[in-house]
């Protein structure tokens, strides 16, 4: 019987079955038994009234109808008790009564039918009617046997039913006593123990199976709800996929219908090869492709290569996952070849691991603002009718130049340009054709500047331009702006073709030099507005500085780079030359100091005429004299065993050495005088070295097989390192003026000057202070390992005649 028919009979609130649940297993076989004692019921019933009516009257001859009729009326009310209360059983067991009150209300009915069983046993005994106690006993044994298959379920129900029944039987049996009897009561007693042990072992028999069975049930019925959930579980979950899949297709055809309807070009694009895996309509109409030829195209194609850098290094960004999106503004090439600006957006697409395995790009076509956005920009910076920077701008560019020569230490220029009688040509000739002068003018200046400089229009015929990244130092930065400034005259006196006339014009430009933020912008262009006017009151066609003293300087410059071609072929240069010596004070050799012996001025410094001869460019020609000077007396002391060793040194300008043929002039000129080239010295400066290291290794190099020497000069004024210093096929070095001047006060130079004879040592480069002015200098510098000197301690420099004359006399001091 299936579990869920035995918890139809269990009377209590159901519950699930389950094999694994002892209690409930129990209620199971409680309700089973109950069932069946209920359900043998009718037919046991039926047997004892039907056995009862055949003992009445088999018995009704030896046994008083009274006791007979009252036995009756018992047996058949208990009989009739318990069919009621079979009937209830079937009617309410599935009501709220306890299982349990039902098996008791059938074990008061069994007791009850057995009780009067028994009682019958002695009652309807016959005395000394051995047939009719022999039918007696017969009827109560097969009762009892009957019982034993009605009963056996509820083992209590059946023992009680058999020991009720059968011990009176035996007793009277007992009583009687006579052989037989006894006989007949040993072996009731006999078939009551067998017959009981029967019932026990049926009952148990009974009870296993019913409990196999309602394993079993249980079993299955745990299958069964197994399944059935399974089927549950597997509906629903088909009924979720079938959700999901509808959703997902949903939005699938929402997303299609976006991708295809929105607004703006969107792509779906794979972040490993870069090409487009996606693209929506409006994305290839922006940019005049059909989606399908997109799909060919990586993205890095399309994009401007001035806004390629940019972009990368955004994308880069975006897969290191550094940033969730990126938004800028760029140009992308369109299939015509023209250039679009776009506004776009990326952003990362994950489908399986960490890293984005595409990139959405939204794009927007932003050239209309773009050239909106141009056209505002040039209307308020620029001026329409030339299209040069207009006030505004150039005030900002003049600030931004202000900080640039403030960090950089450079020089910057503000150039005024007017243009003369610009009136009287507008008055004759009309506006138009005086926007035409103008609209050349600005062009003609714009050519003759950089880029980097700003060529602006403030109104009317006034223009002003910033030059920026002129010298460090204001006399050199002034003749550069001095230069442009000319350049900018001679460029408006050219003619200019105004429709069908050729115009004469000419301007008046006013210079402000300016280095740092100390003069606000203001004042640098009313400055330069200033000295815009004293060139026009000076005869206009000319340049004016803001600063007179200047322009004096300038002039004197001018006048001294005249001057100094003369000089050249006048023979006012003379060589000084100055002793070098040794630890012990012999003299080792000499530098070649040029001297210019002016007819007014009187000595000229190096110091001034040196850096104009190399601005001028005559320090090749004067270079080349020095070098020729020195090595006539490189040959000359070679007769003389006192000097014939000395070693001369001749510095060399940048410019000198920058020329293409200086290896091959050297070579020339130590040929021609057939000098010792090892006692030629030639001193370089690092910074001329430095310009170009490889360049100046490689004429090194050429000279110093050829014999020549090498000292680097002014040592630790520049950047020093250790880096290039062991690459170039150095001598010497000497270490500057400036260091020696301060050893004994300054400790910090005190270290410089050890490090560098350090240095030196380690290299295996020789070592020379210049500028020994004191012994205390001098045995400094031999304490700590240079032995090799120059300086006013030893001998100023001097014409070779008095150097010569002091050798004599002085080999030693
Ligand atoms: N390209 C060339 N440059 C040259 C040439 N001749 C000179 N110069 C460079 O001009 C700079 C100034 O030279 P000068 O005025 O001659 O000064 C030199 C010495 O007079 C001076 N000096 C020497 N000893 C002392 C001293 O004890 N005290 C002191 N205050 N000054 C001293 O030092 C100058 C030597 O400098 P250096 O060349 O670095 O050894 C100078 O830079 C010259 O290089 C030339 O023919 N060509």
């Amino acid at each position: 019987m299936a579990v869920r028919k035995l918890k139809a009979h269990h009377m209590t609130q159901p519950k699930p079955l389950s094999s694994s649940n002892p209690n409930l297993e129990f209620d199971a076989l409680k309700v089973e038994h109950v069932h069946l004692l209920y359900a043998n019921l009718p037919l046991s019933l039926g047997a004892n009234l039907v056995l009862a009516l055949i003992l009445v009257y088999v018995q009704r001859l030896v046994i008083d109808p009274a006791v007979l009729f009252g036995w009756f009326i018992s047996i058949s009310m208990v009989s009739l008790w318990r069919a009621v209360l079979m009937v209830r059983w079937r009617r309410n067991r599935k009501g709220d009564i306890s299982i349990l009150l039902w098996r008791f209300r059938f074990r008061g009915g069994v007791i009850a039918s057995a009780l009067v069983w028994g009682v019958g046993g002695v009652l309807l005994f016959p005395e000394g009617d051995i047939p009719h106690q022999v039918f007696l006993s017969f009827v109560l044994a097969g009762l009892s046997a009957g019982a034993v298959t009605s009963l056996s379920v509820d083992r209590l129900s059946v023992l009680s039913f058999l020991l009720l029944t059968l011990i009176p039987l035996i007793v009277r049996f007992g009583m009687e006593g006579s052989e037989i009897s006894l006989a007949m009561g040993v072996m009731t007693t006999l078939f009551l123990i067998v017959i009981s042990q029967n019932a026990s072992r049926t009952a148990l028999t009974i009870h296993e199976n019913i409990k196999l069975r309602i394993e079993a049930s249980a079993r299955e019925e745990a299958l069964q709800e197994g399944k059935i959930r399974l089927q549950q579980l597997n509906q629903n979950l088909e009924q979720l996929v079938a959700k999901r899949t509808s959703a997902l297709r949903e939005s699938e055809a929402r997303f299609r219908f976006l991708f295809e309807q929105v607004a703006v070009g969107v792509a779906q694009i794979d972040t490993m090869t870069g090409r487009f895996v996606r693209v929506n309509q409006k994305y290839a109409d922006i940019i005049g492709y059909t989606p399908t030829e997109m799909l060919v195209l990586d993205f890095q194609s399309l994009i401007h290569p001035d806004d390629l850098k940019a972009s990368l290094a955004n994308v880069e960004r975006l897969k290191a996952g550094e940033i969730r999106e990126f938004e800028m503004e760029k140009r992308l090439f369109c299939k015509n070849g023209r250039d679009i600006w776009v506004k776009l957006t990326v952003s990362p697409m994950w489908m399986r691991g960490a890293k984005p395995d595409y990139h959405i790009v939204v794009i927007q076509d932003i050239t209309g603002h773009k050239q909106a956005e141009e056209q505002v920009h040039q209307l308020a910076f620029y001026d329409s009718l030339t299209r040069l920077p207009n006030r505004r701008l150039f005030l900002d560019r003049l600030q931004q130049a202000q900080v640039h020569s403030t960090r950089h230490k450079t020089n910057c220029a503000i150039l005024f340009i007017d243009l003369d009688n610009f009136k009287t040509l507008n008055d004759t000739r009309g506006h138009d054709v005086g926007d035409l002068l103008l609209i050349e003018v600005a062009e003609r200046l714009r050519s003759s500047v950089r880029s980097s400089d700003t060529v602006a229009r403030l109104g009317g015929d006034e223009f002003v331009v910033i030059i920026e990244g002129l010298s460090e130092d204001t006399v050199p930065a002034a003749g550069q702006a001095k230069d442009i400034g000319e350049k900018f005259l001679a460029s408006i006196t050219q003619p200019f073709k105004l429709q069908e006339f050729e115009y004469h014009g000419s301007s008046s430009i006013g210079i402000r030099l300016f280095r740092d933020g100390e003069t606000s912008i203001d004042d640098l262009l009313k400055h330069a507005d200033t000295a815009m006017y004293q060139a026009k009151t000076a005869g206009r066609n000319t340049l004016c500085f803001f600063d007179p003293s200047m322009q004096i300087a300038l002039e004197m410059r001018t006048t001294m780079a005249i001057e100094l071609r003369q000089a050249i072929a006048r023979q006012q240069f003379k060589l000084h030359y100055q002793r070098q010596v040794n630890a012990e004070g012999t003299v080792v050799g000499a530098e070649v100091l040029l001297r210019w012996q002016h007819p007014e001025r009187g000595m000229i410094s190096p110091m001034v005429f040196i850096p104009i001869a190399e601005e001028t460019g005559l320090i090749v020609p004067l270079g080349k004299w020095v070098l020729q000077m020195a090595c006539a007396q490189l040959k000359q002391w070679e007769h003389d065993p006192d000097t014939r060793n000395f070693q001369l040194a001749v510095n060399i300008s940048a410019r000198q050495f920058r020329q293409l043929d200086f290896v091959d002039e050297v070579l020339e000129v130590l040929r021609k005088s057939e000098a010792d080239p090892l006692k030629l010295k030639l001193e370089l400066t690092e910074s001329l070295v430095l310009q170009d290291i490889v360049h100046s290794i490689e004429k090194m190099e050429i000279l110093c097989n050829a014999g020549i020497r090498f000292a680097l000069d002014d040592f630790g004024t520049g950047h020093s390192s250790l880096t290039y210093l062991k690459r170039l096929p150095l001598e010497q070095i000497k270490i500057d003026q400036s260091f020696v001047n301060d050893i004994a006060t300054d400790p910090s130079d005190e270290i410089i000057v050890r490090t560098i004879i350090v240095m030196s040592n380690s290299l295996g480069m020789k070592v020379i202070a210049e500028g020994v002015e004191t012994e205390d200098q001098r045995d400094f510098l031999a304490r700590n390992g240079c032995y090799t000197y120059q300086g006013y301690l030893f001998g100023r420099p001097m014409p070779i005649e008095d150097f010569q004359k002091l050798l004599s006399r002085f080999q030693k001091i």
